[in-house]
């Protein structure tokens, strides 16, 4: 938090263009012009709320914790007058949602080898089954073999 860049209302109320297009989520000042053609919502949504405090709108979607993450690379500076606790309490859902992404990747990099043990668990006796099974019809077929 510290050498934050500190915007008033009055400068983010200047910032509601296609050009320049600011909004502020729990306190933090983000610029989103070229993140509006990019916005799974649609642009036109940013747009009625550039300039604005975005927050209960943000909130009441229901957005993914990706979707807090890109909140913060979004973040042009701090809204004068929000406290830190406003600001703070977001950095936690990232933390959060790095260590999940860590737990994941680790999750995903031990899948591929548990899967071909469980195959060659399965495959193994099933084989030696078919072998002896297969041995045994045969010599059942023909008792001279
Ligand atoms: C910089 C701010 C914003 C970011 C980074 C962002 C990001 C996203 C992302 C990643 C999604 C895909 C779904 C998800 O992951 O939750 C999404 C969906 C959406 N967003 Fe945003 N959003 C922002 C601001 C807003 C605001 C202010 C609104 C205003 C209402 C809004 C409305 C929506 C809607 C309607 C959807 C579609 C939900 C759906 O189809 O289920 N977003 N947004």
């Amino acid at each position: 938090m510290e050498n934050q860049r500190v915007f008033t209302r009055s400068q983010v109320v200047q910032h509601k263009s296609k050009k320049a297009c600011w909004l502020v989520i729990n306190g933090r000042v983000l610029g989103v012009t070229k993140f509006l053609e990019e916005h799974p919502g649609g642009k036109e949504v940013l747009m009625e709320l550039a300039g604005k405090d975005a927050t209960k709108e943000f909130d009441a979607i229901g957005h993914s914790k990706g979707a807090q993450n890109l909140v913060l690379k979004h973040q042009v500076s701090v809204l004068q007058g929000a406290t830190i606790e406003e600001v703070e309490a977001k950095d936690h859902v990232a933390d959060t949602e790095s260590k999940n992404k860590e737990m994941s990747s680790f999750v995903i990099k031990e899948d591929p080898k548990s899967m071909s043990e469980t195959l060659y668990e399965f495959f193994v006796p099933v084989l030696v089954a078919t072998f002896y099974f297969g041995y045994r019809l045969l010599t059942r077929a023909n008792p001279h073999i």
